[in-house]
C-alpha cells in the first residue's frame, strides 16, 4: 500500500521517487481509498473502466495491454492492477437497456479511480451526453487536459514545442447543466412567460419558434475551478493561468467567471503567490522609477488623457491601491516570480494560443470553451490523437481519466486509430495513483515509437518517410520501445 497526499500526487507527476508497499498484488484486488493523509493506493487496486462506442472497444484493447506491460515490467509481479469492466453507452443498453446503470456509477464511487472510452451522444435530440453525466454525477469538477508537444509529430504550426498547455476546464457547470427548453413546449412558453415579466421579452427575436438554454456559473463552482488551476501553477512553476472568458458579453456568467478568479487570486490564500496582469503593469512602472500615482495611471491606462474625470480618479486609486497594499511584498521585482493571473476574451484568445503559444501557460475557463479550447489546442500538436485528460474530484479523490477526443464512428472496428489519447489519459492515471515509474515507461514508448516514425494513419498521412501502424500494432510498438 502506498499513500499518495494530495500535494504529493501531484508534484509526483515531476518527481520520481520509489514508494514503500507491503501487500503484494493479489487476484481479487483491493479499492483504492481517500485517507486522512491522501489517497491510498494498494498494490493490486481495482479500476473500473468502460471500453466506450465506436472505437473505443479497438483503442481500450490495445491500450489496456500497454497499462498492463508497464505496471509488470515497472514492478515486476508486485503490483497489478485489477481491471472491473464496467458498462455504459450502447453495449450497456443492449446487454441492461439502461444507458448509464447505476452499477457503473457505483462502481466509479466505490473504486474512486476509473478510466473510459468515448460514449456517444446523439445530435439534437435523444439522450443527453453519458460523458457529462458522469461528471456531474460524481461531481468531477476538474477537466485537467495537458497540451504538449512531442518530438517528430506533425504540426501544422511552425514551432509546436512552443506549446505547453495545461487546460483547468469547470466540468460541472455552464450550458453543461442540460437546462434546455425546446421551442414550442409549455416549457418554453413559461420561460417567455417569466421573460415578459422580468420585462426583457422584447429581446428575444423570434419568440415564438426560440428555443431556450439557460447557463449556471456559480462563484463556488467557479472557485474550486480556479483554485485547482493556481495551484497547479504554484507547484509545477507554472508561470500564469490564463482566465479566457466571455465577459464583455455575458457578464453575469463569464464576466462573474473572471471577476471570481481575480478575487481568489488577489484574497489571502494566494495573496503571496499570485500577482494580476493589471497589478503587474502598475508595479512594474513603479519599479521602473514612476513615483507618481498620475503618472502610472496614464502608463496603465494609454487613453487615460480621454477618459472622464471618475474614470481617471478610479485608475489614480487602483494605482494607490495596488503600490499600498503590496509593493512592500511583491515591488522590486518580487511579483516576477509569482503566478501571473489574467483573463483573455475566448475569441482573441483563440487566435492567440496559435500566434503566441508561449504567453499561455495553466488554461482556466468555462466548460464550453474549454471544450472548444481542448481539440483547438490539440491540433497544433499533432491532433486529438495524442490528446489525453483527467476529470477529478480533488476533495473526494473520485477521478474518470479520458481521452478528449469522441468516438470517431467512421472508423469503428478497423483497428486503426490512435491510442494515444488513452495512453496518456493512463499515463496521467498512473501518475496520479503514485506509479511514476509505470507512468514514465508508457511516455518513454510513445515517444520512440513517434521519433521512429512508426505511428498509427493520422500521423503517418502528415509525415515524411512514416510506417503507418494499426492501433494494436501501435501499441505493441509502445510495448517493445517502454
Ligand atoms: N468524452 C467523450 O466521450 C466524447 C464523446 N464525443 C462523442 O463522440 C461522437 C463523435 O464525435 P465527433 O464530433 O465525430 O468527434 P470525434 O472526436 O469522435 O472524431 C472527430 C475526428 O477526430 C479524429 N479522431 C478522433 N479520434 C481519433 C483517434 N483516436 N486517432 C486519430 N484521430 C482521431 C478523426 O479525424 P479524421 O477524420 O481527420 O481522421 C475523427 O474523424 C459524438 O457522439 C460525440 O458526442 C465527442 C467528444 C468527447
Ligand atoms: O459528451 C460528449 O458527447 C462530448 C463531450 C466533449 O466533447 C468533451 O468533453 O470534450
Ligand atoms: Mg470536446
Amino acid at each position: 500500500m502506498s499513500t499518495v497526499s494530495k500535494s504529493a500526487r501531484r508534484i509526483m507527476e515531476l518527481s520520481r521517487g520509489v514508494r514503500a508497499h507491503s501487500a503484494a498484488a493479489t487476484a481479487n484486488g483491493t479499492a483504492i481509498r481517500m485517507g486522512s493523509n491522501g489517497l491510498e493506493v494498494p498494490n493490486d487496486p481495482i479500476i473500473p473502466f468502460i471500453a466506450g462506442d465506436g472505437t473505443g472497444p479497438d483503442i481500450w484493447n490495445a491500450s489496456v495491454r500497454v497499462f498492463d506491460a508497464a505496471v509488470e515490467k515497472a514492478y515486476k509481479g508486485e503490483r497489478k492492477i485489477v481491471w472491473k469492466k464496467v458498462l455504459a453507452g450502447e453495449e450497456a443498453f443492449r446487454k441492461t437497456n439502461e444507458w448509464l446503470p447505476e452499477e457503473t456509477l457505483q462502481a466509479f464511487r466505490d473504486y474512486l479511480v476509473g478510466i473510459k472510452g468515448p460514449l456517444t451522444t446523439p445530435l439534437g435530440g435523444g439522450i443527453r451526453s453519458l460523458n457529462v453525466a458522469l461528471r456531474q454525477e460524481l461531481d468531477l469538477y476538474v477537466c485537467h487536459r495537458p497540451v504538449r508537444y512531442f518530438k517528430g509529430v506533425p504540426s501544422p504550426v511552425k514551432k509546436p514545442e512552443l506549446v505547453d498547455m495545461n487546460i483547468f476546464r469547470e466540468n460541472t457547470e455552464d450550458i453543461y447543466a442540460g437546462i434546455e427548453f425546446m421551442n414550442g413546449s409549455d416549457e418554453a412558453k413559461q420561460v417567455l412567460a417569466l421573460l415578459e415579466k422580468l420585462g426583457v421579452s422584447k429581446k428575444v427575436r423570434f419568440p415564438e419558434s426560440s428555443s431556450f438554454g439557460i447557463k449556471p456559473i456559480s462563484k463556488e463552482g467557479t472557485t474550486r475551478i480556479v483554485r485547482a488551476a493556481i495551484e497547479y501553477a504554484i507547484e509545477f512553476n507554472r508561470p500564469g493561468v490564463t482566465l479566457v472568458n466571455k465577459g464583455n458579453i455575458m457578464k453575469f456568467t463569464e464576466g462573474s467567471f473572471a471577476k471570481w478568479g481575480f478575487e481568489l487570486a488577489t484574497s489571502p490564500e494566494f495573496r503571496d503567490k499570485c500577482v494580476t496582469e493589471r497589478e503587474s503593469w502598475i508595479l512594474g512602472n513603479r519599479d521602473d522609477g514612476v513615483e507618481d500615482p498620475v503618472q502610472n495611471a496614464k502608463l496603465l491606462e494609454p487613453g487615460y488623457d480621454m477618459m472622464t474625470d471618475a474614470q481617471q480618479d478610479a485608475a489614480v486609486q487602483e494605482v494607490n491601491d495596488v503600490i499600498n497594499s503590496i509593493y512592500a511584498t511583491h515591488g522590486n521585482g518580487k511579483y516576477k516570480k509569482m503566478v501571473l493571473v489574467r483573463g483573455v476574451i475566448a475569441d482573441i484568445a483563440l487566435q492567440q494560443v496559435l500566434t503566441r503559444p508561449d504567453d499561455f501557460s495553466v488554461v482556466c475557463c468555462p466548460n464550453l470553451n474549454g471544450d472548444y479550447l481542448s481539440d483547438a489546442l490539440a491540433a497544433q500538436v499533432g491532433g486529438i490523437g495524442i490528446a489525453p485528460g483527467s476529470n477529478e474530484n480533488l476533495v473526494t479523490g473520485h477521478a474518470i481519466f479520458e481521452a478528449t477526443h469522441g468516438t470517431a464512428p467512421k472508423y469503428a472496428g478497423q483497428d486503426k486509430v490512435n491510442p494515444s489519447s488513452v495512453l496518456l489519459s493512463g499515463n496521467m492515471m498512473l501518475n496520479y495513483m503514485g506509479w511514476n515509474e509505470a507512468a514514465d515507461l508508457i511516455l518513454n514508448g510513445i515517444s520512440s515509437a513517434i521519433e521512429a516514425k512508426r505511428v498509427t494513419y493520422d500521423f503517418e498521412r502528415m509525415m515524411e518517410g512514416a510506417t503507418k501502424l494499426k492501433c494494436s500494432e501501435f501499441a505493441d510498438e509502445v510495448i517493445s520501445r517502454m
